[in-house]
């Protein structure tokens, strides 16, 4: 890029330093990596290295982000979906719920449709699936159980991503529309909810005999994570650089509730309707990653802002 007013050693010496931290992550260059402004993706990523783990806080969704979207060609259960099994609910409500997610679900990742004309839909979808699965009068003793037998998967990398903000003490907040408890399980059968894991969810309530008999607090759906990132603002963490990785455009509000931030890096993936959606998703994700069922590119740039030592110590 020519800028006209700077000087010609001032240029040589940002086209040298843009060389050296492009060089830094050459994971950015793969096909599956889009990104609509790469310079500032690098200047953003180099700033975040000066402040260092002290200043970072990661904030995550969770289901098709955390966990992949298909393994083997067949698609991983959301937390909902893990709750599909003869142990919580019957024929009946495993065909309605199916029957809802059908109707609704291409709803949601319609790229024709804005976040507004959603939102209605979205807590309508939400609010049947809760009260189909109050009326199945769940059982808490049998969440651990159905999560152990469920296909849910964490991404590959995942190991790395949660140890690494643990080692260094960034605090990750997970922020789901999906269910807190199942998500809070799925976690701790991978040995990975570390004590600076912090999650925001739609709980559920149950009675004295472990019962379910509502859910908790103000629903969660996909697109109305401003509003919960508001309600929950005092459970996101004072410090200034935010990376935020999600899978719908309704995640981008999430970072909503925090104020003084100074740099946000947003990472997308692009699971499912990938040419419909790709546009949309670069103009508003800083990185998109399509059908990437990895947390590679999350990992690389935590180790580029986390470790720089690592790194130097490498190349020495
Ligand atoms: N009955 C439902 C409702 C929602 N989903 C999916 O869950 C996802 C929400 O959880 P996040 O961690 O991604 O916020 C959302 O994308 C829905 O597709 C579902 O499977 N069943
Ligand atoms: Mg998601």
């Amino acid at each position: 890029m020519q800028i006209p007013w700077i000087s010609t050693p001032i240029r040589s010496v940002l086209a040298i330093w843009h060389q050296f931290i492009k060089n830094e992550i050459p994971e950015l260059s793969k096909c599956s990596v889009l990104m609509r402004d790469r310079a500032r993706v690098e200047e953003t990523i180099y700033s975040m290295k000066r402040t260092g783990p002290s200043g970072l806080q990661v904030i995550s969704d969770f289901d098709m982000t955390l966990t992949r979207f298909s393994y083997k060609g067949q698609r991983v259960p959301t937390t909902h979906n893990i709750l599909d099994n003869r142990l919580l609910i019957d024929e009946d409500c495993e065909k309605k719920i199916k029957r809802l997610l059908n109707t609704y679900y291409p709803i949601e990742i319609d790229a024709q449709l804005s976040p507004e004309q959603k939102q209605p839909l979205m807590v309508e979808w939400w609010s049947k699936v809760h009260e189909l699965l109050i009326e199945q009068k769940i059982r808490k003793n049998m969440l651990e159980r159905v999560v152990r037998e469920s296909g849910s998967r964490l991404r590959e990398g995942y190991r790395e991503f949660f140890d690494l903000l643990s080692e260094l003490q960034v605090p990750l907040l997970i922020f789901s529309a999906g269910i807190g408890d199942v998500l809070e399980e799925v976690i701790r059968q991978n040995n990975v909810f570390h004590p600076n894991v912090n999650v925001i969810s739609n709980y559920m309530d149950f009675d004295a005999a472990g019962v379910l008999q509502a859910f908790k607090g103000q629903l969660i759906h996909t697109f109305n994570k401003r509003e919960g990132a508001l309600l929950h603002g005092a459970r996101l963490r004072g410090r200034p650089n935010v990376l935020l990785l999600g899978d719908s455009l309704g995640d981008l509000n999430m970072a909503d509730g925090l104020s003084n931030t100074e740099h946000i890096l947003t990472i997308g993936f692009l699971n499912d309707q990938v040419e419909e959606r790709k546009e949309s998703y670069v103009k508003s994700f800083d990185i998109v990653l399509v059908k990437d069922e990895t947390l590679e590119i999350p990992n690389v740039i935590l180790k580029n802002i986390l470790k720089p030592q690592v790194r130097w110590s490498k190349r020495l």
